[in-house]
């Protein structure tokens, strides 16, 4: 651990987006992996590597509304459903075989597709050839699909969406992205992750179709597309009804985007993420984003900046069609049910998500299934899918098993609130959360209460982001909205993320010699920390000894919570845990175990 004020020598300030990074990636160490072809005695692969090949696999391809938020109650660490399989295929508990599609899998990852143009022009054709040889074309034709593009909220509109059409009857696919503890998560069958079994078979048979008529001219597909083809392949082969598919990044040349006639179109939040590919500007993301309208296809979006709407319009109109704009929901119509999927902007996803679900159920012709009331509430199937989604790491809130078991009454000594915000706009949305649920006097409903009252509560901030990103434009913006809010950290910890491991070992472990561990990037989230705190004094300064630490692992991090738990009984431990959704599926992971 490192605390700020140490001896450690003040780091350069961190680099901005797309300049070098000063920790390696997780990708350029899984294109070092072995690929197929290894002899079985290898796979027998132990669990820390396991875990470490999934945690690498969960690499991307990709205005809030004045509603009160719904209640918001603590989930068990029991994973629900949608979560259930990857919690039992575990991390310790993978097959063999497995572990070599995990393998084979890793080795598609490549840095071109992440940071350049890799996935535009010339190489966009590659996509129809991929789709001839998996044989594709017709059943991908013959799906009913909801396409959601957007800077944030893509996801939860998604769920909401395919929870949706579940509840009315429908055998339902969904692909969304990233994931958090296993690849599997992104397949779901009728709201339940693919299971292993299924999972591998339609692995090989993709793959080796790919492998024998792949070379020279036509390399493998990169990892985010491979997925895409394997979603259009399970979801045609398992004969869903209704295939609801989140973009990975961008819009128009997405693997997602071979789809040539969706049923419906969404465009939720459009915000600034990955503008080293997608471009500087609101209007020239959301240009991006747009390439999945399609003529003749219903297309719906929630309140965008000017900027961007006129865009998204400009685009629609282009195309002959009209692209309605979705209010939030309006929690009066969900009959007191709190949604699924906690914070005040899901109200916007949820909004578009009943848009989708209804035009869907409309094109094709199954609004007989729901009964529409007169007084203004949503159907019952509408609102019970909307409260049973189910989507980990967003706005989740975990009290943490092993310190709270030791406590015989109702308190919660420290409690893990996790977000996977990794962008400004996100940044906001998740401290105006953090602040709401960690409020004074809030007394939550369910069976945990509220851990105390937020006097003796210490609000601890846990961060990483990947260094793709500018940290100098997160971190105010989660400070200054939590400070707007009268919440102020008494400490933020900065950690490696339990991937970047992989760039000093196989492990998913940190390895034993501590010079081993490049630190640089969390040393240079916490200049910018303690900077905001203190003004350019940062470090040096008198008052900020203690207010930010480094750990060099997740797990010593972790330890050092509970340790600090434990000797502080009267004091709750409030950790928002930010920055970076592998960092929040690393945290998942880790409590459980
Ligand atoms: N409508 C929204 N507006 C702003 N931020 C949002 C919105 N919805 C979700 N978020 C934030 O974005 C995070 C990720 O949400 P979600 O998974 O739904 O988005 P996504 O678009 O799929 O993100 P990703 O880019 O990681 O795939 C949430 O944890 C939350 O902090
Ligand atoms: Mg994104
Ligand atoms: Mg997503």
């Amino acid at each position: 651990m490192r605390a700020s004020g140490g001896a450690s020598p003040r780091p350069a300030p961190p680099k901005r987006r797309g300049s070098a990074s000063p920790t390696t990636t997780t990708t350029s160490t899984a294109t070092k992996l072995p690929v197929r072809g290894a002899s079985s005695s290898s796979l027998a692969m132990p669990a820390p590597r396991l875990a470490h090949l999934r945690r690498l696999l969960a690499l991307h391809s990709p205005p809030p509304h004045p509603l009160a938020p719904s209640p918001v109650r603590p989930q068990p660490l029991l994973l629900p459903r949608a979560m259930a399989g990857a919690a039992h295929a575990g991390v310790a508990t993978g097959s063999a075989e497995y572990e070599e599609v995990l393998r084979c899998l890793s080795s598609l990852i490549t840095q071109k597709v992440r940071a350049d143009t890799g996935n535009r022009g010339n190489q966009w054709a590659l996509m129809s050839k991929y789709l001839q040889i998996l044989e594709l074309e017709e059943p991908i034709a013959r799906l009913k699909v909801v396409h959601v593009a957007g800077t944030k909220g893509k996801g939860s509109t998604c769920t909401f969406a395919e929870s949706i059409l579940r509840s009315c009857g429908f055998r339902t696919g969904l692909f969304t992205s990233p994931h958090l503890i296993d690849v599997r998560e992104r397949f779901r069958l009728d709201g339940l992750d693919i299971s292993e079994e299924k999972f591998i078979r339609y692995f090989w048979w993709c793959w080796n179709k790919l492998k024998v008529k792949t070379g020279d001219d036509i390399p493998m597909p990169a990892y985010f597309r491979f997925l895409a083809l394997l979603a259009f392949k399970i979801f045609s082969d398992e004969q869903v009804d209704v295939a609801v598919l989140e973009v990975g990044l961008g819009g128009k040349y997405d693997a997602t985007n071979v789809v040539k006639a969706p049923v419906v179109c969404g465009i939720s939040s459009l915000g600034y993420d990955h503008m080293e590919i997608l471009g500087n500007t609101l209007g020239e993301i959301a240009r991006e984003k747009a390439g999945i309208l399609k003529k003749g296809i219903p297309a719906y979006t929630v309140p965008q900046p000017a900027e961007a709407m006129s865009v998204l319009k400009q685009r629609a109109s282009e195309l002959g069609v009209s692209i309605q704009v979705v209010p939030p929901l309006d929690p009066r119509q969900l009959e007191d049910q709190p949604l699924g999927l906690h914070g005040e902007h899901q109200y916007m996803n949820a909004g578009l998500a009943v848009a989708l679900a209804n035009t869907w159920l409309e094109r094709q012709g199954h609004l007989d299934r729901i009964h529409v009331k007169d007084h203004g509430t949503l159907p019952d199937q509408f609102i019970k899918g909307l409260s049973i989604a189910c989507l980990h790491g967003r706005a989740q809130i975990v009290p943490d098993p092993q310190v709270n078991s030791e406590y015989k009454d109702t308190s919660c000594p420290l409690v893990f609130y996790l977000d996977g915000a990794h962008s400004p706009e996100s940044m906001e949305i998740c401290a105006k959360w953090f602040t709401h649920v960690t409020e004074k006097d809030i007394t939550q409903p369910g069976p945990l209460e509220q851990p105390r009252s937020s006097s003796n509560s210490k609000k601890i901030l846990l961060f990483n982001c990947m260094s793709v990103r500018d940290p100098q434009r997160l971190l105010p913006r989660l400070l200054d909205t939590c400070a707007q809010k009268g919440l102020h950290f008494d400490q933020a910890l900065f950690v490696p993320n339990q991937s970047q491991y992989s760039k000093v070992g196989s492990h998913a472990s940190p390895p034993s010699g501590r010079e081993q561990i490049d630190l640089s990037w969390q040393l240079s989230l916490q200049t910018v920390w303690e900077n905001l705190l203190h003004g350019e004094k940062g470090l040096n300064g008198p008052s900020s000894s203690g207010t930010s630490l480094v750990f060099e692992s997740l797990p010593s991090a972790i330890k050092w919570l509970r340790k600090t738990s434990r000797e502080n009984q009267s004091t709750s431990c409030q950790v928002l845990v930010t920055g970076s959704l592998h960092l929040v599926g690393d945290v998942l992971r880790l409590i459980k175990t």
